[in-house]
């Protein structure tokens, strides 16, 4: 990996974020104004240049966010941008309502998104091209004189260079005339591919004086690439959305895009020593929009540093960065191993260590070939990390003590009106006591799950502080019908430390039985382990 600067690249590119206004036009993401105002402080300590906080004239959330921004936010980096579009056709641009809303919004920045295609303009505006051009002279020459720094987000550039290049040209010359700070080159349909990216953005940049940025949408897949292309191309500015947010596909992703300008090009974005927040920041955003980050998202994402096979594991035994690009930490991010039917000797033995469990390097290949019989089966214990650790410790001779069962029923009873309760009967030796409870749940697994704590709660107290957190089946082989094998996997907390169990059978109580005891095991043994009295 080089940080190095690449020759012929700019030394810098402004980060422009616009998660605020492009990012909400996701589908299925709402941000409340406290979420937008949590959001940008966010964006603000990653040190992004500009924050796009929506569209003041559009709707009262985004004007009340403009409203409160200035006592609420008190940004360090960055400057707070309001967007809109240019004055209507036939409208003054000092009696344009929009215009005189991004007055209102008090920023020192705004960005103003005009028609750079010929044909939205006829069809779109239905107004003349001669228009169209006054539309965007007057809109930025109106806020410049009141004082305002004015990007120039000229949509659909791309696809109307393609098509009449000096009509999209001409409309970039009035905003830069106008005095327009940065001419935004916006892929608005997302089709755009590097290679034409790469030399329009070298044409633009030979024929204005004004700043190149650009704006990509990613519905060809290319929008990180095209941002890199058009930086390679002489823009300086480069607009995306954290996680890749926006309307359709999304917008370029600067989760993506900072890592690569910073760490693979040695350009400056966000100030060094920043850039290791991005993962966190990445992952809060997430959670505020409410939409889980996909684990394979690049730098970000749970997977990008998770390895599973063998042959990659016992590389990296040896050399940490024999399968990874950068180092993880650079990013905030962390290496992670996963044990599965793919795994090798080293993956086992790796796991085993961060398990904290000794194993014997004879025993290695004993477990590995359990392990890939079990999975045979329907195993899964890439996510079921507390029944491997069960398996590795048993493969050393060790065996459960804590109790053992003689026996368990299941009753489902049906009562009028469709009510149903259900019980469970557990029969357990602890302590070479013999015991016997029921319990009642609003399922068998629960019913169970309550009829063993029962049982064994007066001689482990740590069980009060274990709880089940979540509780998945799937049907393994959905063809056989109620002959399938059916997998679950139990997630279970004492509140200090979680682990996940599995149980396996063509009977899915037994199979629930199986991920029960097993998470109850592994409490005991995480309880015994951190001296909670047992
Ligand atoms: C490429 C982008 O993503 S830009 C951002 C787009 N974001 C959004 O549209 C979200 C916010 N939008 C809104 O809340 C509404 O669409 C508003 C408030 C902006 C406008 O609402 P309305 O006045 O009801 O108009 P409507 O949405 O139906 O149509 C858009 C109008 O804007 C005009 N318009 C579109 N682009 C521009 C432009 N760049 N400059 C000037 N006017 C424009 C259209 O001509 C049309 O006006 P008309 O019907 O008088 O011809
Ligand atoms: C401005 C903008 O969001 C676009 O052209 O896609």
């Amino acid at each position: 990996m080089s940080s190095e600067h690449v020759a012929g690249l700019p030394s810098s590119v402004d980060v422009y974020d616009t998660t605020l206004r492009d990012g909400a036009q996701q589908e299925g993401i709402s941000l409340t104004v406290e979420d937008k105002l949590r959001v940008a402080r966010q964006l603000d300590a990653l040190g992004v240049r500009y924050i796009e906080g929506g569209w003041p004239g559009a709707n009262p959330k985004d004007a009340e966010f403009f409203r409160r921004a200035p006592e609420e936010l008190n940004l360090e980096h960055a400057t707070l941008v309001a967007f809109g579009s240019t004055r209507r056709a036939g409208v003054k641009a000092e009696s344009d309502a929009t215009l005189r809303s991004l007055l209102e919004a008090s920023t020192k920045a705004v960005c103003l998104v005009a028609k750079a295609w010929d044909y939205h303009v006829t069809d779109a505006l239905r107004t003349s091209l001669g228009e169209g051009i006054k539309m965007a002279f007057d809109s930025v020459d109106f806020l410049v004189k009141q004082g305002l720094e004015v990007f120039f987000d000229a949509e659909h550039f791309f696809d109307g260079y393609k098509r009449n290049p000096s009509y999209s040209l001409s409309i970039l010359d009035a905003a830069e005339q106008a005095g327009a700070r940065t001419l935004v080159l916006c892929d608005t349909n997302g089709g755009a591919l590097p290679f034409e990216v790469e030399e329009i953005v070298a044409r633009v940049s030979e024929v204005s004086a004004a700043q190149i940025g650009v704006h990509f949408h990613n519905d060809s897949g290319c929008a990180v690439a095209n941002s890199l292309s058009a930086v390679r191309a002489g823009a300086t500015h480069v607009q995306g959305c954290i996680n890749g947010y926006g309307e359709r596909t999304g917008n370029a992703n600067l989760s993506t895009v900072v890592p690569d300008l910073t760490l693979k090009m040695g350009i400056e974005t966000v100030p060094r020593e920043r850039i290791q927040l991005i993962t966190s920041l990445s992952r809060h955003v997430a959670e505020i929009v409410n939409l889980p980050l996909s684990p394979q998202s690049p730098y970000v994402g749970a997977s990008a540093f998770t390895h599973k096979a063998g042959l990659h594991v016992s590389a990296i035994a040896r050399r940490p960065d024999a399968y990874e690009h950068i180092d993880p930490e650079t990013v905030g991010n962390g290496t992670r191993f996963v044990v599965s039917e793919m795994a090798g000797r080293q993956s086992l033995l790796l796991k085993a260590n961060e398990l904290g469990v000794e194993i014997r390097d004879e025993a290695l290949s004993q477990v590995l070939e359990r392990l890939k019989e079990l999975e045979h089966k329907g195993y899964h214990f890439e996510v079921a990390d507390g029944s491997l650790e069960l398996l590795l410790r048993l493969s050393e001779g060790w065996t459960q003590d804590f109790f053992s069962l003689e026996s368990f029923k299941v009753l489902t009873e049906y009562k009028e009106k469709g009510e149903s309760v259900t019980e469970a009967t557990v029969k357990v030796v602890v302590n070479g006591e013999r015991v016997i409870e029921t319990a009642e749940g609003n399922g068998p697994v629960s019913a169970l799950d309550a009829a063993l704590r029962k049982a064994l709660r007066p001689y482990f107290e740590a069980l009060s502080q274990m709880h089940l957190t979540d509780f998945k089946v799937r049907v393994l082989d959905s063809d056989k019908a109620t002959d399938a094998t059916v997998r679950v996997l139990i997630d279970s907390s004492n509140g200090d430390d979680t682990w996940s169990t599995i149980g396996v059978s063509s009977n899915v109580i037994e199979a629930s039985w199986h991920a029960l005891v097993d998470s109850i095991v592994v409490g005991l043994i995480r309880a015994a382990a951190s001296s909670v009295y047992l």
